[in-house]
Parts: structure tokens; sequence; C-alpha cells
């Protein structure tokens, strides 16, 4: 389990200060994959390095596993960091030694006996699918395979927790998916905790419990995908799952928008869709009730966790006082709609 609770960074940049993380709480529960997505910039790497305390933060607390890691002397910070095992974007492999080194080389700092180190190595191996490696250097890998070998290092203290800093980022879309599969396979096996950091909603969608969105160093957004992904609130969340679907308001009625009604008009909406409601059924009780009329002008569908989740454009035609009904009606009793303007 993570708590990072109230974490603040300032970095002095020349002359001036800029604030990579302004107060940002997560809980993080036992066996959950967090992901944390924002953009350039937004702080995932210092809010991730500040976890294990690489970077450490100006105010706040990180505990894991109860364990407050701000608190420690230097040597029991040591100690207590071997509960977290951390994977990077480049994998930070040591080219002079073999896999099989690789993997070894947290447990000869550790101490643990030559016999022990063998076998935990060859369980790390067959547990990341590289069992016939062990005698190869990384510059003789693929990506995919020098990211399982920094997955198998990671895991050898056996920690509670992994962290995952932009770990698919320097993937191909297929290497990617087996990564991200086999972080789950890991997850589930070991009951690991994991917090990863990534830009992309994919990342998110395809394994992870939560998500956290942050924004110049602030947390904006956070709750199960379910929820984030089926009812976002801000508009950066909405940005990245339209994104990941890949949709966007077509440029024809992009360049037709108008923010003002005249008659005759009609309106164009987005509605993100709630999993467990009735869409189509919603949708044409509008004509019954409001005597509005209804097209779709694009939409697309997903699967996040165990639910639906996607986004309608919608093109309501109809009186404005009767489009401004429909649209509280729609946001009260299914999900929230939202105008993006008038088109003749
Ligand atoms: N050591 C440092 N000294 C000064 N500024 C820093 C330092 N580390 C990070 N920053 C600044 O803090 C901000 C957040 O950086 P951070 O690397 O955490 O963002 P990020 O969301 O991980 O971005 P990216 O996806 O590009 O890696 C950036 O503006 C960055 O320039």
């Amino acid at each position: 389990m993570i708590e990072i609770k109230h974490i603040s960074k300032t970095f002095q940049v020349k002359e001036q200060e800029f604030k990579a993380l302004d107060d940002v709480s997560l809980h993080i529960p036992l066996g959950h994959i967090y992901g944390v997505i924002g953009v350039s910039g937004a702080g995932k790497s210092t809010l991730i390095r500040c976890v294990n305390l690489l970077e450490r933060p100006d105010t706040g607390h990180v505990m894991i596993d109860g364990v407050d890691l701000t608190q420690l002397s230097n040597a029991k910070l040591v100690e207590e960091r071997r509960k977290i095992g951390m994977i990077f974007q480049h994998f930070n492999l040591l080219s002079s030694r073999t896999v099989a080194q690789n993997i070894a080389f947290p447990l000869e700092l550790g101490g643990i006996p030559k016999a022990e180190i063998q076998q935990r190595v060859t369980e790390l191996l067959a547990l990341v699918g590289l069992s016939d490696r062990s005698d190869a250097y990384p510059a003789n890998l693929s990506g995919g395979q020098k990211q399982r070998v920094a997955i198998a290092r990671a895991l050898a203290n056996k920690p509670s927790v992994l962290l995952c800093d932009e770990a698919t980022s320097a993937l191909d879309p297929g290497t990617t998916k087996s990564i991200l599969t086999l972080l789950k396979d890991i997850n589930e096996k070991l009951n690991l905790t994991i917090l990863l950091i990534t830009h992309e909603m994919e990342v998110i969608k395809s394994i992870c419990t939560d998500v956290a969105v942050i924004h110049q160093g602030r947390l904006i957004e956070n709750g199960p995908v379910e929820a984030i992904f089926t009812a976002p609130k801000t508009a950066i969340a909405r940005g990245f799952i339209e994104s990941s679907l890949n949709i966007e308001l077509p440029l024809a009625y992009q360049s037709r928008l108008q923010a003002q009604y005249t008659s005759g008009d009609s309106a164009v909406m987005q509605l993100f869709l709630a999993d467990d409601a009735h869409h189509f059924t919603f949708i044409s009780s509008l004509k019954e009730q409001f005597q509005v009329d209804v097209d779709i002008i694009s939409a697309q569908v997903d699967y996040v966790g165990k639910v639906n989740f996607g986004i309608l454009y919608l093109l309501l035609k109809g009186e404005k006082d009767a489009l401004d009904k429909a649209q509280a009606f729609f946001t009260q009793n299914y999900s929230k709609i939202d105008l993006l303007g008038y088109v003749r």
C-alpha cells in the first residue's frame, strides 16, 4: 500500500522557483494498479521519484506499508527501499553484465548467499519468460526483452510495490502490449501494488484499476478507471479520453460551429457514455418529451475495467427552449452532455 500525503516539491531554476508538485495526495491500496497520467512537464516523474525519495519532497509524507519514508535515517531508508522496485523507460541495465547477472545485482548488494541468488534468478527468469536468455548481454536483446530483465531485477528483493516510470514509452505497440500483460500477470500472481506514470491513455485503459490526472503539478482528478472514463470532470481528463478513442468532432462541423443560436439551427453536443444507462432509450425519449430530433454525428465505444465507455457527438434539432430543456434533462437523468455550439 502506498500513501502519498500532501507532497510538494519546488525546484530552483536559476533565480526562479518552479513548483513541480503542489500538495499532491494519493492513496494506492494493496494490489491496485494505479496510473498517473499527464502531459509532458505535468510533474509525473517528479511524483514517482518522490515515492521512493530519489527526489525528496519539500513537504508531505510518503508511507509504504505504513512506514513513513520521509522520517527515516539514511540507513533505514536504504533498507525500506528494498520493498520498492522500480523500472524505467530506458531500462537502465548494466551493459557489462549478462541478463542473469543484472537480475542478481540487487541480491548481491543485499549480501544474499550465492546459492540462494542462483535459485531466485532462475525463478525470476521463468516469471518474465527469459529462461533461455540468461547468458545474453543487454546489447543483444530487443527492447521488450530488456524491459523484462529490468522487471525481473526490480522484483529480485520481493518488493511489495513496483514503480513504473514510462515503462513502455520506448516500445512498439506489440511489445508494449506484452509488457503490460506481464505487469498485470505479476500484479495478480504476487498481489503487487503498482504505481505507473504514463502520457498514454492506452496504458491506463489496458491494465489500471485507478487513474489520477496530474496537471501543472496538481492532482486534478482521480478515481477508479470506470468512474473517470465514463464521467470525467475536467477538460484535461476528457481530452485524454478523446485521444484514447481517436475521436473528435469532424472538421466539417468544427468549422461551422456558432456560439449563438439562430432559429432553425441544430445544437452539436458531446456525450460521455455512462455504462449503466440505456443510451438509445434516453436519446429516443428526447423526441417524445421535448420534440427534439437527434442524429448521431460520430461515435466511439470501448471497454475499460468492467464497463463500456465512449463518446457520442450528437446533432439535436429543435427550438432553443426545447434544446435547453433536453440538455438539462439528459444531464440530470443520465450523464453530462455538453453543448459545443450550433450549426445551420
Ligand atoms: N531537477 C530539476 N530541476 C529543475 N526543474 C526540474 C527538475 N526536475 C523537473 N523539473 C521541472 O519540473 C516540471 C515537471 O517535470 P517532470 O519531469 O516531473 O514532468 P513529467 O510530467 O514527468 O514530464 P515528461 O513526461 O516530459 O517527463 C518540469 O517543468 C521540469 O522542467
